[in-house]
């Protein structure tokens, strides 16, 4: 018998990744917010993290970024582990994985144009001037916003192309991963609707892969590939976002789905009649 092809490396993989922040005062225990999750993101997939408020997403979000500390497990990037990462490794990493933040209002800086805020991060690495702002046209064309907006400053824009913005910056440096952190529920729903299409578009048209980290059901279903489901720190359900989000396996995901707000309102009756239902079998468990 042959062998079959083999799997592709994940681009990301986390194994039972610990993240602890420490106690306030002398003798406090850390605080431990993720118990030991394991997750993976293939190269050009969205994988929808949810999960309801403190259950540590961001926490999780920013481990892969390496701005929380990871205190057990171990978080893997294109097959090696990141914290072994030589210099130029972790430059290369840094390139590779960018960020989208929620609030599209602070996220930028409010003193600079953006120009600057486009080049900054090509100037940083070394890439000339002139190509930078060359560089900007084609970002501004990408995320459709007029090539005049690079004069101007954010304070001039609505939250939906300030988030486009953000989208461009993550954007410049070619990266094959962006932490997405609640990039759109700041926004209004028809400007979500199109900032949404806009990151899918983006993914097509360059094959980067998204963590999109998000409260919202109805988000993670328009945009995952697959989606984790985070509760109290772990990873309770893993899976194909129809089937997670049509056919929840775990109590929690059940629970979280029926959370989600339906306009009819006799729906939304029995919906409340099920929660308190999982709710009483929960108790009494
Ligand atoms: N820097 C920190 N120091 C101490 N505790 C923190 C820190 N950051 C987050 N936490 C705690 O970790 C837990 C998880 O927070 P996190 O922000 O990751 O949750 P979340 O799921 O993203 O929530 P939300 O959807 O409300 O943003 C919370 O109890 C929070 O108070």
């Amino acid at each position: 018998m042959t062998a079959g092809p083999e799997a592709p490396t994940p681009l990301l993989e986390l194994e039972d990744v610990v993240v602890e922040y420490p106690g306030k005062g002398r003798r406090a225990k850390p605080f431990r917010v993720l118990h030991g999750v394991s997750l993976s993101i293939a190269p050009g997939e969205t994988l929808g993290l949810v999960g309801e408020s403190g259950s540590g997403k961001t926490t999780l979000g920013r481990a892969v970024l390496g701005l929380a500390p990871v205190t057990g497990g171990s978080i893997r990037y294109a097959g090696k582990p990141v914290s072994g990462l030589g210099k130029r490794e972790r430059r290369a990493l840094s390139k590779d994985v960018q960020v989208v933040f929620q609030d599209p209002f602070t996220s930028l800086n409010p003193a600079m144009t953006v120009m600057d805020i486009l080049t900054e991060p090509m100037l940083v690495t070394g890439v000339a001037r002139t190509d930078a702002e060359r560089r900007v046209q084609t970002l501004l064309d990408q995320v459709y916003l007029p090539h005049d907006a690079a004069q101007r400053l954010p304070r001039e824009f609505s939250g939906g192309q300030r988030q486009r913005i953000a989208i461009a910056r993550a954007l410049c440096r070619d990266p094959k991963l962006i932490v997405c952190d609640e990039p759109v529920s700041a926004l209004d729903l028809s400007t979500q609707a199109r900032v949404l299409d806009l990151f899918i578009e983006i993914q097509e048209a360059t094959g980067v892969a998204y963590l999109f980290v998000t409260h919202d059901l109805s988000v993670v279903r328009h945009i995952s590939h697959r989606v984790a489901v985070l509760y109290r720190g772990d990873i309770v359900e893993t899976g194909h976002a129809a089937q997670v989000t049509e056919h929840p396996e775990h109590s929690y995901t059940k629970r979280l789905l029926l959370a989600a707000p339906v306009p009819d309102p006799q729906r939304q009756a029995q919906r409340r009649a099920e929660r308190l239902r999982l709710a009483r079998e929960r108790d009494a468990s």
